[in-house]
C-alpha cells in the first residue's frame, strides 16, 4: 500500500499489552497489504540479545543508572545498525516492541538521570534517527496483568517498586506532550481487538 517504508515503536509501562499488540498490529497492517518486520528491545539483534540478559537478570543494585543507560544505548545501537536500518532498506516497515522512549521514561524520568541527558546518550549511539511514530499504550491496571501474567516473578527492572512505575508513565506523558507530531498516548483499556483499532487510526496517516 505504502510505498515508503516506517519504523513504529510501542512503548508504554509493565504490562499494558505491547506483545499482544505488536502481533494483532502485524496482523491488521499485513491485512492491508503492509509487511512488518517485528522486533524488541532490549535485543533484536544478536549483540543487543546478549546485553539484554546483562540489563534484566540479577539484582536491581547491579549496575548503577549511569552504566544501565549506557548498556540500553549499546544495545540499541547494535540493534539499529543490524536489525532496523537494513529492513527498512529493503522496504520492509518495522515493529519495535519498546525503543528509545523506554530509555527517556525509565532511565531519564524514573531513574533520575533526566530525559535531556539520555536523549545525549542515543544521540551518539544512533545519531538523527528516530521512529516514524511511537504509539505509547496507557493503562493503570497494567502492572497488575503483569503480575499475573508473570506469577508475581518480574525481571531486574520490572520489579521495581510502584512509585518507580508511576514516574516511568508521567515521563512518558511528559514526552508524548513535548513531541506531538511522533508520539502519541493510546488508551489501552477494552478488548485487544479494540485496542488494535485505536491503535491503527494512529498510524492511518502513515499510510
Ligand atoms: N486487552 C486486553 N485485555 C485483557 N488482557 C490483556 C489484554 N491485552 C493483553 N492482556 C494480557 O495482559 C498481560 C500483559 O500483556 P502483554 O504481555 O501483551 O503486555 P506488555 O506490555 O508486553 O508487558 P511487559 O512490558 O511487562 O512485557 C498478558 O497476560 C496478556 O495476555
Ligand atoms: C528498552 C528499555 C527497556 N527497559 C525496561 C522495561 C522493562 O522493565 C524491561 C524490558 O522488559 P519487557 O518485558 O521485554 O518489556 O526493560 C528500560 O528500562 N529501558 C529501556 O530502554
Amino acid at each position: 500500500m505504502s510505498a515508503e517504508p516506517r519504523f513504529i515503536t510501542l512503548e508504554g509501562g509493565e504490562g499494558v499489552g505491547k506483545s499482544t499488540q505488536l502481533k494483532n498490529l502485524h496482523s491488521a497492517l499485513a491485512a492491508r497489504g503492509i509487511h512488518c518486520e517485528i522486533t524488541r528491545e532490549p535485543g533484536g539483534s544478536e549483540g543487543a540479545e546478549s546485553i539484554r540478559s546483562l540489563l534484566l537478570d540479577g539484582d536491581d543494585s547491579r549496575w548503577s543508572a549511569e552504566a544501565e543507560a549506557l548498556l540500553f544505548a549499546a544495545a540499541r545501537a547494535d540493534h539499529v545498525e543490524k536489525t532496523i536500518r537494513p529492513a527498512l532498506e529493503q522496504g520492509h516497515w518495522v515493529l519495535s516492541d519498546r525503543f528509545l522512549d523506554s530509555s527517556l521514561a525509565y532511565q531519564g524520568g524514573a531513574l533520575g538521570l533526566g530525559i535531556e541527558r539520555v536523549r545525549d546518550i542515543y544521540r551518539f549511539a544512533c545519531g538523527d534517527f528516530l521512529p516514524d511514530r511511537t504509539l505509547v499504550l496507557a493503562l493503570a491496571e497494567g502492572g497488575a496483568r503483569a503480575r499475573a501474567r508473570d506469577n508475581e516473578g518480574s525481571d531486574r527492572i520490572g520489579g521495581r517498586p510502584e512509585g518507580y512505575h508511576q514516574k516511568v508513565d508521567l515521563a512518558f506523558r511528559l514526552i508524548a506532550a513535548e513531541e506531538p507530531d511522533r508520539v502519541r498516548i493510546v488508551d489501552g483499556s477494552g478488548t485487544p481487538e479494540e485496542v488494535t483499532q485505536r491503535l491503527f487510526d494512529n498510524l492511518s496517516d502513515l499510510f
